[in-house]
Formats: structure tokens, sequence, C-alpha cells
């Protein structure tokens, strides 16, 4: 038994036989001229590349980077009830982690959406609050896909562990709600390997594949609990339409589509 957010990503993944995650970052000095007259121009720009894209998507991540604003917010919520209204689960990518009373307040936005990541680094107090919320996917940063994260993530302890697998235990040991999930980024392979021979049965988010050359097959292989994880491409999809030629929100239902099938590929190879 899981929790109900992971109940239904699995179902989903089933459904669209798809383990991507399309990121929505809608950066504004990104967007094509064809939404940016529209009230709400990265609500509109979602809007679009959600119908370009939901066939290929077993879920969406909005980073909150991107609606950290009055009119963003609007954007958000526009966005997820539309997600929501195809049946599609919303993970916002936060890193949130704080002390309690902050950590308490910012959990309230899982109202709005159903899974969140989290920072593990203030301890387990700053995450409680979110770690309780049972029907809620709770991914907590493993080891990230950026390039200065090995300078602190790999950092050897004096257990003799590298950071990333403490946290990966600690992961664990807060699972009491079947709830957890881990990030860990496509870039880092041979982590991505260690951390799921560590905790064989949570689901990971993988991102940095597509704009960040991250390891797709890596990210199949190792990211998968019993079919379940995300694989997560933002720009390499919602911008696949700069460059290209014809309509722009085609060109991203396209990229959404060929890493679905770049995927699949490895996923048939491990079943
Ligand atoms: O380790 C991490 C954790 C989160 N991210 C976020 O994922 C997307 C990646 O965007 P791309 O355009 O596909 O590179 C973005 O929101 C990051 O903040 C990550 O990249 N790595």
């Amino acid at each position: 038994m899981s929790a109900p957010f992971f109940d239904w990503l699995g179902e989903r993944i089933e459904r669209v036989n798809s383990v991507v995650s399309v990121g929505l970052d809608p950066d504004p000095n990104r967007l094509p001229e064809t939404v940016q007259d529209a009230d709400l121009p990265r609500w509109a720009f979602n809007r679009r590349i959600i119908d370009a894209t939901h066939e290929h998507a077993a879920c969406y991540k909005p980073n909150a980077a991107f609606y950290e604003d009055g009119d963003g917010w609007r954007a958000l919520r526009e966005t997820v009830a539309y997600a929501h209204g195809k049946d599609i689960p919303v993970l916002l990518d936060a890193k949130r982690g704080d002390i309690g009373n902050t950590a308490r307040q910012y959990a309230e936005v899982l109202d709005m959406v159903d899974a969140i990541t989290v920072n593990p680094y203030l301890g387990r107090d700053a995450l409680d609050p979110f770690l309780s919320r049972e029907d809620k996917g709770i991914f907590i940063l493993a080891r990230t896909s950026n390039t200065g994260a090995a300078a602190i993530q790999d950092l050897e302890l004096a257990s003799g562990e590298p950071l990333y697998e403490h946290v990966t235990s600690l992961a664990g040991e807060w699972n009491n709600h079947d709830n957890v999930g881990l990030v860990v980024g496509a870039t880092a392979p041979e982590e991505l390997e260690e951390i799921r021979e560590l905790a064989p049965e949570l689901p990971f988010l993988v991102p940095g594949v597509g704009a960040q050359g991250g390891d797709e097959q890596a990210a199949v292989e190792h990211g998968l609990a019993d079919g379940v994880g995300l694989v997560n491409s933002s720009r390499g999809i919602i911008f696949a339409g700069e460059n290209a030629r014809g309509n722009f929100f085609d060109a991203a239902g396209q990229a959404a589509k060929n890493l679905k099938h770049g995927l699949n590929e490895y996923r048939s190879q491990n079943s």
C-alpha cells in the first residue's frame, strides 16, 4: 500500500505508458509572442503546453521559482486546476524546508498540489508538516543534478558514507506513511545507481535529462521502483519550439513524445 499520490501516479504512468514529467518553468524572457499579451501570460503558455503534451505526461512539475509573485500564483492555480481537469498529478518543485512554524506555512501549498520537493538539510522537524500529509508525495533532495552538488552532497561523513547516502537512509526512516520519494539527478548516474541500491522501494524524481545533458538510460534503470518514478525535462520540452520551424507548441508536444519513446526503450529493456 502506498500513499494516494503514488497510487495515482502509478495509474497515470500505466494509462499513458510514460514516466515523463513535463517541467513547467515559464521563463518570462522566453515566452512566445502569441501568449505575451494574455491576461496571465504564464497561464496562457502553460495551458497550451499542457494541451500539446498531456498525452505523454505522467505528471507536470512547475518550479515555484517561476511563480513567486502575485500573478504568478494565479497562473499556477489555473495551471494546476487545468492539469487536474485532465486527471494529471502536479508536483511542485519548491525545495522547501524551514523551522517549524515557517514549514507549517509552506506546507499549506499541499492543499493545491499533489506532491512537493523538500530540502532535508534542516532535519526532520523541518519536514514534519510535509511528511505528515499522508495523501501527498514528498520528494526529498538526495543528490541534485547541478554541477556544484558534489562539493556538498558527496562529502564523506565520519562514518565513511557520503552525505547523499546518509540522506537516503534518513528518508527511509522518515517514510512512515509510504509517501516519500527522492530527487536524484540524471547527471550523476553512479550516485543514482548507489542510491537505488540503498532505497530499492522509493520512487525517484530524476531531473537533469534534456537541457542538462543527463543520462536517460540511468534515469530509467535506477529511477523507477516497481515501475513508478518520474524523469523530468523542462526547457527541453517547453522551449523545443524556439528553434523549430512550424508551431511552437506542436514542437513541445513532439519533444515530450520523443522523450517518452526514448525512455520507453529503456523501460522495455528493464521489464
Ligand atoms: O537536482 C535537481 C532538482 C531540481 N531540478 C529542477 O528540475 C528542472 C530541470 O529543468 P531543465 O530545464 O530540464 O534543466 C528545473 O525546474 C530545476 O530547478 C533540477 O534541475 N535538478
